[in-house]
């Protein structure tokens, strides 16, 4: 059961919005579609939901296309928010839920769950726009997962949350891929996708520049992230043999090295020198990846 790309490119007139992009989306798992502003990221959602047609390539969910008008498998936060202003809480998302085949009922039932999780039972009969946009934001989370899709698509659902609803927002999501829903998000934060995702696929400028299983990705890359903070001069320290980077802030020391035999090889030469602080060995981050693949800084 998986969303599943191949050789996808969208172009709008002369300009090429997505350049062949393949990929699968593995069945139950957090997907993440990482690219600074303009990358290709709604622009490759809207052609998963058979909103707009790809110029060549071909999508399929479960082997065929996505009917995006009648399905009740997928949900989907659109990236430009959508309620009715004028509308009560309830009264849209029983609307929306109506689309997707719900009853009344339960539809009431599953909004004051969601209601409650996000700490918001009171919005229930407040009108949208009486509610801030973070807030609304919420709710149109809420109407994007209130059928359990089996397929959900977000597109930017954390932007513009402050930090604790990005974590309830976060916890939701890891909640629903553990119950079985595949689940796609687009970020320009590394960071969160870092800690949501398996897998990931990072564009530029519409081209697929990685992809893959997060870890896989990590230790293909080879590299590692050392930290050293002493009290006296390390800077002998990128000239050791495997040691191929070097940055520093204040008083500490941050390098990138070869492998972790390198690290030991630091370690030695550290002994007798004075007080050492701080020696931390870490996975590379994605942006040092990034930078590698891209040959440029992120953002
Ligand atoms: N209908 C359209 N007509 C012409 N160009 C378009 C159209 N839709 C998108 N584009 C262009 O395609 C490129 C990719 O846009 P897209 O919205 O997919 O990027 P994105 O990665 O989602 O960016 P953001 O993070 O800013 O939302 C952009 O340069 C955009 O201007």
């Amino acid at each position: 059961m998986t969303l599943k790309l191949e050789h996808v490119t969208k172009k709008f007139g002369n300009f090429t919005a997505v350049n062949d992009l393949s990929l699968e989306i593995p069945e139950h798992a957090i997907f993440g579609f990482l690219g600074a502003n303009g990358a290709g990221k709604t622009t490759s959602f809207r052609m998963i939901l058979n909103l707009i047609d790809p110029t060549s390539g071909t999508i399929t969910w479960k082997g065929k296309p996505i009917d995006y008008s009648r399905t009740d498998e997928i949900g989907y936060l659109p990236e430009e928010r959508g309620l009715y202003p004028k509308l009560k809480v309830q009264e849209q998302i029983i609307y929306l839920a109506k689309l997707r085949g719900m009853s009344k009922q339960d539809t009431q039932r599953a909004l004051k769950e969601w209601l409650d999780r996000f700490q918001v039972p009171q919005y229930l009969d407040k009108k949208i726009e009486e509610l801030s946009k973070g807030n609304q934001q919420k709710i149109q989370f809420i109407a994007s997962v209130i059928h359990n899709p089996k397929l959900l698509i977000l597109d930017e659902p954390f932007s513009g949350l402050d930090p604790v609803n990005v974590e309830l927002m976060k916890d939701a999501v890891k909640d629903l891929a553990k119950e079985g829903t595949s689940i796609v998000f687009s970020s320009h934060r590394m960071d969160h996708v870092e800690e949501l995702c398996e897998h990931l696929c990072m564009m530029q400028h519409g081209k697929p520049i990685l992809h893959g299983n997060l870890r896989e990705i990590k230790r293909s890359f080879g590299k590692k992230n050392l930290k050293v903070q002493a009290d006296f001069d390390v800077s002998f320290i990128e000239k050791i043999p495997g040691v191929v980077g070097a940055k520093y802030y204040s008083d500490t020391g941050l390098y990138q090295i070869e492998n972790e035999d390198v690290s030991q090889r630091i370690l030695e030469e550290l002994q007798g020198k004075g007080f050492v602080r701080k020696f931390e060995l870490d996975e590379p981050s994605l942006n040092d990846i990034f930078i590698e693949k891209a040959g440029e800084s992120y953002e």
